[in-house]
């Protein structure tokens, strides 16, 4: 029995089942999407626009999507901790918190939360990465480490985590960059086949969705999900978990 609140088992169960025509889901849901609930973008400001953070998730749930992300951090991104706790209660897709996780105790309260998933940064956490892996692991939490350049995958080699995320964007440069999903194109290949690998950030239309999913299992898309608006969101999601597979 598959447990979908479990992200790297919801992933690969929607890789296995693609083609499956005897599927009701997958027969139509064909590309793992992690969508993002993201209120505030250092670039492009308000992007909740008066909408409700629940009512975003149920459009999300509707189109498709393989799980769903909120960034709890204030300071940049607007997050709050309580939203992405309701966001956890209303959903049976599995959550990703998305933070800057220095601390054991912010893992234990991600696990208290309901989530799913921790994003754990090897950047920031440097050789201090596969413990608090671990330690999450133990909080009986999925870990998605997240690499920017070939030493980060080395670190992230290193560690128990069931997936990978390649960040397109330089998060050093919080967000004031585009990003660009060539880097995925760069560096997926040079992570091991047993690894989840997801491409991060920067993805705004089909045809760069279709470029990462040549090279990774899921992508995780918020700006562009966020700038359409609550009318046409629940198609615009859709047509990317539908989009042209090749
Ligand atoms: O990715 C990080 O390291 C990170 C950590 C803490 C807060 C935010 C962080 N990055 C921003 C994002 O997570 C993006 O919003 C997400 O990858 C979606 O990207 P986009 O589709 O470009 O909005």
């Amino acid at each position: 029995m598959i447990n979908f609140k479990r992200q790297a088992n919801a992933i690969k169960n929607f890789k296995e089942n693609k083609h499956d025509k005897n599927d009701p889901v997958n027969k139509i849901n064909k590309n793992a999407i992690i969508a993002e609930i993201k209120v505030h973008s250092p670039k492009y400001g308000d992007l909740l626009k008066n909408r409700k953070e629940l009512d975003i998730l149920k459009i999300y749930e509707e189109a498709g999507a393989v799980g769903i992300s909120y960034i709890t951090d204030k300071q940049h991104f607007n997050g709050n901790f309580k939203v992405f706790e309701e966001i956890c209660k209303n959903t049976e897709l599995p959550v990703l918190r998305k933070d800057f996780i220095t601390t054991k105790d912010e893992i234990e309260k991600t696990a208290e939360a309901g989530a799913s998933t921790v994003l754990i940064i090897s950047r920031l956490l440097k050789e201090e990465t596969a413990e608090f892996v671990d330690f999450a692991m133990s909080c009986g939490l999925d870990t998605l480490v997240e690499v920017h350049n070939k030493e980060e995958i080395e670190v992230a080699k290193d560690t128990k985590t069931s997936m990978i995320g390649i960040n397109n964007r330089d998060i050093r440069k919080l967000e004031l960059d585009d990003g660009t999903v060539s880097l995925t194109e760069k560096l997926a290949n040079l992570i091991p086949k047993d690894r989840i690998i997801i491409s991060e950030s920067g993805i705004a239309n089909l045809n760069d969705l279709n470029t990462v999913l040549k090279y990774t299992d899921a992508a995780l898309i918020g700006t562009s999900f966020m700038k359409t608006n609550f009318e046409t969101q629940k198609e615009f999601v859709k047509s990317f978990v539908r989009g042209k597979y090749e």
